[in-house]
């Protein structure tokens, strides 16, 4: 469904010197940088996945997004999207798909949100009974009721983010970029949100690009996560590969019945050790969890046994090191 290859863009950047008279130089002769924000970008994502893109500030996502959505036009490469070329046939190509960039509005701030939705439903020429439809299908599924003859402006965050995602879908797109649609967002719309991304992908199969900076974004949602870092693409792998490929590390905390002795387990590693409690590290790659626990059960009465696997925040910065970005 989405095909890009070698895709690059770069962005030429004035370089601006403090002080005045570098600001009066500057007037006459312009130096410049060139930003390589995307370098010889090349995946494919297939319909009905929900793939996480992720990488650092400044790593080329959001460029990526406007290269995808038709915004922007590259420098070279080929890009294919539903058999569109998305800066060429930009007009047509609109029709299927919706973009949400969590940090700007798409909607008027002035007046009410029912106003913008008209207008999109005039720019895309919806037909009345599936902009009803869908209008009635969307406000009821994000809980937009009450929002609905709100000014825009008037909304909070997460309120006018919930219209926003709307508003990108009146149309029936079969694809969804999502540029950051929970920053700022407070831990129950973020859940909504999600829930509700979930929903289109799973039962209208809509297509969905993420880009997230909050690691549980890509937990919740994604099928596949692509890593970006300098304008390169370095990952391209489900979050169980990533978890395969850093995450054979467990924690295991043991609560027992008050044990004067340090407890001995070869197969892990002590963090800490106090007459009721110990933490230790197990290698799952040389030792079983199972094997652990029994052999703790030997020399204590057990409690309370907690494993916990490295938390993907921690997965993502350790690909973040491999990388060096
Ligand atoms: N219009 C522009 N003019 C000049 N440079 C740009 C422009 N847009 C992006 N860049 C540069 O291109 C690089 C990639 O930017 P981009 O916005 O794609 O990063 P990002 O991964 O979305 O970052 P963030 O997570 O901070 O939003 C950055 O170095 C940025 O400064």
């Amino acid at each position: 469904m989405i095909e890009l290859r070698g895709i690059g863009k770069s962005f030429k950047v004035a370089k601006r010197s403090a002080g005045l008279t570098q600001a009066l130089k500057a007037l006459f002769v312009r130096e410049h940088t060139v930003v390589e924000a995307l370098h010889d970008i090349t995946f494919q994502v297939k319909e009905g996945e929900i793939v996480g893109y992720i990488g650092p500030n400044g790593a080329g996502k959001s460029t990526t997004i406007k290269v995808m959505s038709g915004i922007l036009v590259p420098d070279q490469g080929f890009c294919s999207i539903m058999g569109y070329t998305p800066w060429k046939q930009r007009t047509a190509y609109v029709h299927h798909i919706g973009v949400v960039f969590g940090q700007r509005s798409q909607l008027w701030w002035d007046v009410p949100v029912i106003d913008s939705f008209e207008l999109l439903r005039d720019i895309y020429r919806i037909p009345a009974a599936a902009y009803k439809a869908n209008c009635e299908l969307l406000a009821e599924t994000l809980d937009l009721r009450d929002l609905l003859h709100v000014p825009v402006r008037q909304l909070s965050l997460g309120q006018r983010m919930r219209c926003e995602i709307a508003a990108s879908l009146l149309h029936g797109p079969r694809i969804l970029f999502l540029d950051e649609p929970t920053i700022g967002l407070d831990a129950v719309s973020k859940i909504a949100v999600r829930q509700f991304i979930k929903t289109i992908n799973k039962e209208k199969g809509v297509t969905v690009i993420l880009t997230t900076h909050d690691m549980s974004d890509i937990e919740a949602l994604a099928d596949r996560i692509l890593m970006i870092g300098g304008g390169t693409l370095l990952y391209d792998g489900t979050l169980g590969e990533l978890r395969g490929k850093f995450g054979t590390q467990r924690t295991v905390t043991v609560d027992y019945r008050a044990h004067a002795q340090p407890l001995d387990v070869p197969e892990a590693s002590l963090l800490s050790w106090s007459p009721e409690r110990a933490v230790f590290s197990v290698d799952t790659e040389n030792a079983s969890i199972a094997d652990v626990i029994a052999r703790l059960s030997r020399q204590v009465e057990l409690i309370d046994v907690a494993i916990e696997t490295k938390p993907v925040e921690q997965l993502i910065v350790e690909l973040y090191k491999e990388h060096d970005v």
